[in-house]
């Protein structure tokens, strides 16, 4: 079967080579400009799987995707793929000799935050500037020659949209990688790849009872006495008002039907709400 997979794009970007890495040729890849795009595509049934960026391991949640789940669009996420993440300097060619005058940089906020260290180095009087994703500021500066700026992107990008690489590797840590979500508008959905799978994963959304004293402590109990493995906890604005925040939890195994499903019984009777964001399993690239 050939499946229609949303992705993050344009063409180049992180989450499409995730994708062709993922689905191989089994797949018609259609670029979105925005993660809320693509994910109400999914939605809608214009496509078969939504393919976004999730976390990445040197600047955290893209929190654009987690509150989209949220609070707007309530797809499964069921599949993940971890992949490595270079990031690399580049310009249009009519500027490969004075890339370090360049007068802004442009780029994904978490491609610019990864290599924070280099820029403020290198580049220190450059102002950031934002784009959608770093497949889209490097399609800007090949439309765009006139403007003085340097980009942050993959290799396939300056390939793509014809421009020099200046400096190769420039996050500021080796081990960077990010986490995209396979997503899906029902839970029950079997996907097929040929890379190796990491680990089995349950993500939980849990919001506690207001106000109540030893609240948090208590909701990890019932996974530590089940000896449940957590591998993430992370809080969130609920968006109600200060103070008031859900919690995203990852645990290291796919629902099952004693041990998850006793966890969130508990946790519903001390008053949580719980939801199940997805079961699924992680496959590295
Ligand atoms: O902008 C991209 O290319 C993406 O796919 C999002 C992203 C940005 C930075 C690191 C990993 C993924």
């Amino acid at each position: 079967m050939s499946y229609k997979v949303g992705y993050l794009g344009p063409a180049a970007t992180f989450t499409h080579l995730a994708v062709t890495k993922f689905f191989e040729d089994h797949a018609e890849h259609v670029p979105f400009l925005t993660i809320p795009q693509c994910m109400d595509a999914a939605a809608d049934g214009k496509i078969d799987l939504a393919v976004v960026p999730l976390e990445n391991a040197l600047e955290g949640s893209v929190n654009l995707t987690i509150d989209y789940l949220v609070h707007e669009q309530p797809l499964s996420i069921i599949g993940e793929i971890v992949a490595p993440i270079q990031q690399h300097l580049m310009v249009h060619p009519s500027r490969e000799d004075s890339w370090e005058d360049a007068e802004r940089v442009y780029s994904h906020s978490h491609a610019i935050a990864q290599c924070h260290k280099f820029l403020h180095h290198q580049l220190p009087k450059a102002k950031y500037e934002y784009a959608t994703s770093t497949g889209a500021a490097a399609k800007y500066i090949q439309e765009h020659p006139e403007e003085n700026i340097a980009v942050v992107a993959n290799e396939l990008a300056a390939e793509e949209y014809n421009l020099k690489i200046v400096r190769k590797n420039i996050h500021d840590y080796t081990h960077n990688h990010t986490r995209f979500a396979v997503l899906h508008p029902n839970q029950h959905t079997y996907i097929k790849t040929k890379l190796n799978k990491i680990t089995d994963r349950t993500t939980l959304m849990i919001t506690l009872p207001s106000d109540q004293s030893g609240a948090l402590h208590q909701v990890l109990s019932a996974f530590s006495w089940r000896k449940l493995n957590l591998s993430k906890i992370e809080s969130r604005p609920m968006k109600t008002g200060l103070g008031n925040y859900f919690f995203i939890i990852d645990i290291d195994m796919k629902m099952d039907d004693v041990l998850i499903p006793g966890a969130m019984a508990e946790l519903e009777a001390l008053g949580c709400s719980v939801r199940t964001l997805g079961t699924y399993s992680a496959y590295s690239i």
